[in-house]
């Protein structure tokens, strides 16, 4: 027998992201080929028509899977009974702006719909923030409905997790299934700290494999931080159908688990592991098994790899106190 359908809910479903994973949710990305799906999709009232196209796109999909549609521009509705919710809605960055000037705007949508989840999803949800700033957005999201745990709030990294599998598959010339156990440590955010220092290629160390240390301590680096702001530049919008992808990875390794050796990165309400800020929401390695993630703990770091994690530990810190600032509340 089929299993009973999981609600999940996209915000900014009438937008980029919101078009692209939609039909991955659909054709089961996110929990699965078995797992039936009801999508709950919530944007604002000028993007009703556009979001009504979606709906009337996903019927004439005919997916399999695919067992309701409920369309709305208002979020208790939009919210209600929801199992997963993957919060995509607010205002993308443009081409010249930094993160910090999406800030106000977005923070304050985080504040608001956070009480529409808290009082109307299903118990143990699972919360995924892609909308900029992810970490801090979420933070804000999780001080908001205190009554979800904290574990269970989160955002994403894992587009940065996968970017920079990708680029030590590129320059390797090993298919990126080979490559694994990067970690994000931080902030997604340019300050973020792509560490390759326990990654393997093959099951092979991946400075080994790369032989080309001031390349893994350079341009990989900056490539894998600023990857956002070059598919910005390239499409003259930001990234859609890798952040849709990556969102599916987040939500499919919390829910089914991740396998056995590997672990992801995920933005998590930090527990100070590894010096990080305590009450930030910050990318650690993190393994999942049965619904809940844990980090990985007694990785060793090296000098140059601390002051990085601290960098963007401290830009987290900052940015918490920015959006507190904007929200007119004390840090
Ligand atoms: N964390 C990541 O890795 C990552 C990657 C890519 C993009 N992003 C971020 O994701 C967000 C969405 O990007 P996009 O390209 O889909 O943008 P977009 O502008 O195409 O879509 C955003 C949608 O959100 C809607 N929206 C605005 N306010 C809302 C509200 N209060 N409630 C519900 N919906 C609302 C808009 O109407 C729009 O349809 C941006 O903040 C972007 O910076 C994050
Ligand atoms: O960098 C951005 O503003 C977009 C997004 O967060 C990305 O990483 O692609």
């Amino acid at each position: 027998m089929a299993p009973e359908p999981k609600r999940i809910l996209v915000t900014g479903a009438a937008g980029q992201i919101g078009y692209a994973i939609c039909p991955m949710i659909a054709r089961g990305a996110m929990l699965g080929p078995d797992q039936p799906v009801i999508l709950h999709m919530l944007d604002i009232e000028p993007a009703k028509q556009a979001l009504e196209g979606v709906r009337m796109e996903l019927v004439d999909a005919a997916y399999p899977l695919l067992m309701g549609v409920v369309a709305s521009t208002d979020a208790e509705e939009a919210c209600k009974g929801v199992d997963v919710a993957v919060m995509v809605g607010g205002f993308p960055r443009k081409a010249g702006m930094e993160r910090k000037d999406v800030m106000s705007k977005n923070v304050a949508i985080y504040k608001a719909q956070a009480s529409a989840l808290e009082k109307n999803a299903a118990p143990g949800c699972k919360v995924l923030v892609v909308a900029n700033p992810a970490n801090t957005n979420s933070l804000i999201l999780k001080e908001h409905a205190p009554s979800i745990p904290a574990e269970n709030i989160t955002c994403l990294t894992r587009l940065d997790h996968n970017r920079a599998l990708g680029q030590l598959s590129e320059r390797s010339g090993v298919h990126v299934g080979k490559v694994k156990n990067v970690i994000i440590w931080g902030n997604h955010s340019s300050t973020q700290y792509p560490d390759v220092n326990h990654a393997t290629i093959d099951g092979k160390p991946a400075r080994e494999v790369i032989g080309d240390d001031a390349y893994l301590d350079g341009d990989f680096i900056s490539t894998v931080q600023q990857r956002g702001a070059a598919i910005i530049k390239a499409r003259g919008l930001s990234s859609a159908l890798s952040a849709a992808s990556s969102a599916c990875d987040h939500i499919r390794d919390w829910v089914l688990g991740t396998p056995e050796g590997t672990w992801v990165s995920m933005g998590v309400y930090s527990d100070g592991s590894y010096g990080a800020p305590k009450g930030v929401v910050y990318s650690f390695p993190v393994t999942c098994k049965a619904g809940t993630w844990s980090i990985v703990q007694g990785l060793s770091i090296d000098e140059p790899s601390a002051a990085k994690m601290k960098a963007t530990g401290d830009e987290l810190v900052e940015e918490k106190a920015l959006a507190m600032e904007c929200l007119g509340e004390a840090a």
